[in-house]
């Protein structure tokens, strides 16, 4: 005979499965609650006779919608919102890899726990070319849970691209600059591409597409000389940036593919770090592309300086880590194509537009200028006699 004690604990235990499907928000205060403790987010009060109290994150409020669950929590005052961002990994263990953390403000963050993930799409041209706005150097970066991400390169200068192969990394290059070649029209394109394989593309729309290591280094001293006769100007005409001029100059892109293949190449490192540094208020802008990250080449300055990270799937932790400071880009999943983490005031997911070989080169063909008409933008007679002694362009 079964006893009376062993029914009511198993009414009690049947009790507690029934109390966690019918009240989940319960189970996600708590489960949050016991996550906001164990993790370090507290600070220390010191008070009287010096005796210091631990005053621990509270959540405030969880709500169930029919795509998503979303909880926000409150940090104490003195505690570090980007230490919370930093281990946005123990979120996903605990709620799965499609919680996100956003910040509402200086110590209030919501996490957002999706059912559903982000969709993928194909790039749709007319679609893409009004979302963006009145950006001048608009970057399509793709779509996240809220619609289209966009940003302006004027204002976010320097890009850095990386992901492992198959990740969708050439797809994500190709939708940037087919986008920016498409809609802007006082911008000068200049492709380096030491494996040969992604910028051919924008050959004759691009004022240079250069593939050999002689060539890049060519390129590299001509943009240097053109920052310094545009630093002249400015200085002429007591303004700080190109925009502020009475006749505007061309905005510059740099677009260089797998720059880790240069990372012995001390002149040229050294040339693609001073347009880091200081191409911003001249106009002159990096998109540089790697498979594997490179912590030599992203080590210092360099990185410092590339402001906004795409970073598709990477191959763990360690790797994630040395583009976006985080492991999230080694949890996306190998069928995740063109899924990637954004850095960009802060982390998010985006879903980029898958956009083929062909259907780019449909999308450019009426870009395509005579050589005469698209002639490069030249420093003056004696840098184009330098360039043209390092074997130029
Ligand atoms: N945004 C996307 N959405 C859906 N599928 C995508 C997306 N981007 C790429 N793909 C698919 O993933 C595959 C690999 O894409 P892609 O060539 O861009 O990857 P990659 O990282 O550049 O690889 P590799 O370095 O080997 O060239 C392609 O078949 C492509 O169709």
């Amino acid at each position: 005979m079964i006893s009376s004690s062993l029914l009511s604990a198993g009414a009690c235990v049947a009790g507690a499965i029934a109390v966690h499907q019918s009240f989940p928000e319960k189970v996600m205060r708590r489960k949050l609650g016991a996550l906001l403790r164990t993790n370090d987010f507290h600070s220390n009060l010191t008070g009287y006779k010096g005796r210091v109290s631990r005053i621990q994150p509270v959540v405030k409020s969880v709500r169930m919608y029919l795509d998503r669950k979303e909880a926000i929590f409150m940090l104490p005052v003195g505690s570090d919102p980007q230490e919370v961002f930093k281990k946005s990994w123990i979120f996903q263990q605990v709620f799965g890899l499609e919680a996100e953390l956003s910040m509402i403000d200086a110590r209030t963050i919501m996490i957002s726990i999706y059912t559903t993930s982000i969709q993928s799409f194909i790039y749709n041209a007319e679609e893409i070319d009004q979302s963006l706005g009145m950006n001048r150097l608009p970057v399509y970066v793709g779509k996240d849970r809220h619609g289209d991400v966009v940003y302006d390169m004027v204002k976010h200068p320097h890009l850095l691209v990386a992901g492992e192969t198959g990740s969708g990394k050439s797809a994500a290059l190709r939708a940037i600059l087919t986008t920016l070649i498409r809609n802007v029209d006082n911008l000068d394109l200049y492709c380096a591409d030491l494996k040969r394989s992604e910028f051919h593309l924008f050959k004759g729309i691009a004022q240079a597409v250069v593939y050999e290591t002689h060539e890049v280094l060519a390129l590299v001293t001509m943009l240097r000389l053109e920052m310094k006769r545009r630093g002249d100007i400015l200085e002429a005409a007591g303004v700080a940036h190109v925009d502020d001029l009475e006749e505007p100059l061309n905005y510059i892109i740099l677009a260089v593919d797998e720059v880790a293949l240069l990372k012995k190449e001390k002149d040229i490192m050294q040339g693609i770090e001073e347009i880091s540094t200081i191409g911003r208020a001249l106009g002159v802008y990096l998109v540089l592309s790697m498979q594997r990250p490179d912590a030599q080449v992203l080590d210092g300055k360099l990185k410092q300086n590339l402001t906004v990270r795409m970073a598709l799937k990477h191959a763990d932790g360690i790797n994630s880590r040395i583009t976006i400071d985080s492991v999230d880009a080694a949890n996306i999943q190998d069928s995740e194509k063109g899924r990637m983490v954004l850095k960009l005031d802060g982390l998010k997911y985006v879903q980029g537009p898958n956009l083929g070989l062909s259907e780019a080169k449909e999308l450019l063909k009426g870009y395509k200028y005579p050589l005469e008409i698209r002639q490069p933008q030249r420093a003056s007679q004696e840098s184009q006699d330098d360039i043209i002694e390092l074997g130029v362009l």
